[in-house]
């Protein structure tokens, strides 16, 4: 049931301040924040509060690689942008007395819990082990990994294997990220995931996961503050940058060997283009504020695939022809570059069909060698086919390939008709066809989980989104509706976003 909540919602910095004083810091972490401790005697004078940590709500978009996928994950460039379809995560804090940890994932059917005591806590916080909140981690431990395996074995025996590998991935990553930033003293609390993004499809789902995750752990150990309207953009920045260090990490254990192209764009939002060239260093990242608004259409072959099994074949290609693969990749690059250097100039304009057409050229080139790498699959080729017979415009693969999704760059001045019977076609043959914006919000908090202009206005109150509601929200529309998602350009009522801009 929805309930009403008649307390004041004063953003997210106040509400972390107020936590803070009742002295409920989880693992003796203080937040940074500029001015708390002034808000905490105000609030100190004011009343007393709930030591309860309120229910609050984490989110993060999905992605599309523009350019440059695979090529990334060694070492070239890429262009992403994140996308307006987004992952939401709802935590909610026990009360005291219990003392577990519980992972609600209904989009994949899997929910767990694990008694917070009964962690391999020594494991991970010997001090030869132990990791900060602020430690740069670019390789997982294979002791930590191994301390993990045990539990992650025990998740999911009754499922069949695929399911229970990707159940256990789930598992695996979560408990190494909790373990390392967390203490055996964190309250017991329950961490509730939907997303409107497809699963496995190349739009990013993985790294959204991973990003509200590191978002959410970062907030309960009060290592984050902000965001606030006020907060100067280098604070905003080094809060994103924690984040996406640490979502980093997730991504690790369940890809093997990303790149951070995904879990950097979903955590900083917007566009960017994105190089690693040494992974024990942080990634380049060139933010595109202004990213065009390229009339894209985005379709799903609803054809899953795993990321990890395309970027492992492309490694094992890479492997066996090193100079070949290498010059694939490098033109890849170029690719990327020349793109960048096009969408870059301030004179760029998509009205311009010739701009545009070099823009599509690309894409062209870039799936052509995407195609020599292996990775892409039949029915992103029957995309292709159907738009390119009806020079409808330049279609790429998106992501990892091997299925999932594709991208078209539509031509300017397509008569409708034509668009109205490929769209047609595609449903007829079984492809999902999306709406989606380019360049939107990163990583984003709803602190408490209460819409102020939720069903039930009130200048006082508002909608609290709890555990009961958020489980029974239908479909992505119900969802979005219940998050306080409206109109097409998909404003977010009560979100706060760490304003990285300078
Ligand atoms: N809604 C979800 N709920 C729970 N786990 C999810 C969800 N979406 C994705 N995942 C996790 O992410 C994995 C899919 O990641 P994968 O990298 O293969 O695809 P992707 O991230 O959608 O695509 P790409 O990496 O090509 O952009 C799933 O196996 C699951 O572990
Ligand atoms: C295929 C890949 O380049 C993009 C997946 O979205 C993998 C990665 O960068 O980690």
């Amino acid at each position: 049931m929805a309930q009403r909540v008649t307390k004041s919602v004063n953003g997210l910095h106040e509400d972390l301040a107020k936590v803070q004083i009742n002295g409920n810091g989880v693992n003796g972490h203080s937040a940074n924040s500029n001015g708390v401790k002034t808000n905490q005697r105000r609030k100190m004078d004011r009343k007393k509060s709930s030591p309860m940590m309120p229910t609050f709500m984490v989110s993060a978009p999905g992605k599309v690689i523009v350019f440059g996928e695979h090529a990334v994950v060694h070492g070239k460039a890429a262009i992403a942008a994140a996308i307006s379809l987004r992952s939401y995560l709802l935590v909610t804090t026990l009360s005291k007395s219990k003392r577990t940890v519980t992972l609600t994932f209904p989009d994949i059917d899997f929910n767990h819990s694990w008694i917070i005591d009964d962690l391999p806590w020594s494991t991970f916080s010997h001090p030869s082990k132990k990791k900060y909140y602020y430690d740069l981690v670019t390789t997982l431990d294979e002791d930590l990994v191994a301390a993990v395996q045990p539990l992650v074995h025990d998740v999911s025996p009754d499922k069949p294997a695929d399911i229970r590998k990707v159940h256990q991935n789930s598992a695996g990553s979560f408990l190494y990220m909790f373990l390392s930033l967390g203490s055996q003293s964190f309250p017991g609390c329950q961490y509730t995931l939907r997303s409107t993004i497809p699963i496995g499809a190349g739009l990013g789902s993985s790294a959204t996961i991973a990003v509200c995750m590191a978002a959410a752990l970062l907030l309960q150990l009060r290592t984050l503050s902000g965001p606030h309207p006020d907060q100067p953009a280098e604070e905003a920045r080094l809060q994103v940058e924690r984040i996406n260090r640490w979502a980093f990490v997730y991504e690790m254990f369940i890809h093997g060997n990303p790149s951070g192209v995904d879990n950097t764009v979903s955590t900083q939002g917007k566009a960017v283009v994105f190089q690693r060239t040494d992974y024990s260093r942080p990634p380049s990242v060139r933010p595109l504020w202004d990213f065009p608004e390229l009339p894209l259409l985005l379709v799903n072959t609803q054809t899953a695939k795993s990321t990890a099994n395309e970027v492992a074949k492309v490694g094992r290609l890479r492997d066996t022809h090193p100079k070949l693969v290498e010059s694939i990749l490098d033109a890849i690059d170029q690719v990327t570059q020349s793109s960048a250097e096009l969408i870059e100039h301030e004179d760029f304009d998509t009205e311009n069909e010739e701009e545009l057409r070099k823009v599509g050229e690309l894409m062209t080139i870039n799936h052509g060698l995407l195609v020599s790498l292996g990775v892409s699959h039949p029915r992103l080729e029957r995309v292709r086919e159907l738009v390119d017979h009806e020079g409808i415009g330049w279609t790429k693969l998106t992501g990892a390939g091997g299925g999932g999704c594709s991208i078209t760059l539509l031509r300017p001045g397509v008569p409708r008709s034509k668009l109205d019977c490929l769209e047609q076609q595609l449903e007829t043959e079984g492809y999902q066809k999306f709406e989606t914006t380019l360049g939107g919000d990163g990583v984003g908090v709803l602190w408490p989980a209460v819409l102020k202009n939720g069903m039930d206005e009130d200048e006082e109150g508002g909608m609290e989104i709890d555990l009961e509601n958020f489980l029974k929200a239908e479909g992505n529309e119900g969802v979005e509706r219940l998050v306080g998602v409206h109109g097409g350009v998909g404003e977010r009522e009560g979100w706060k976003f760490w304003r990285v801009e300078n």
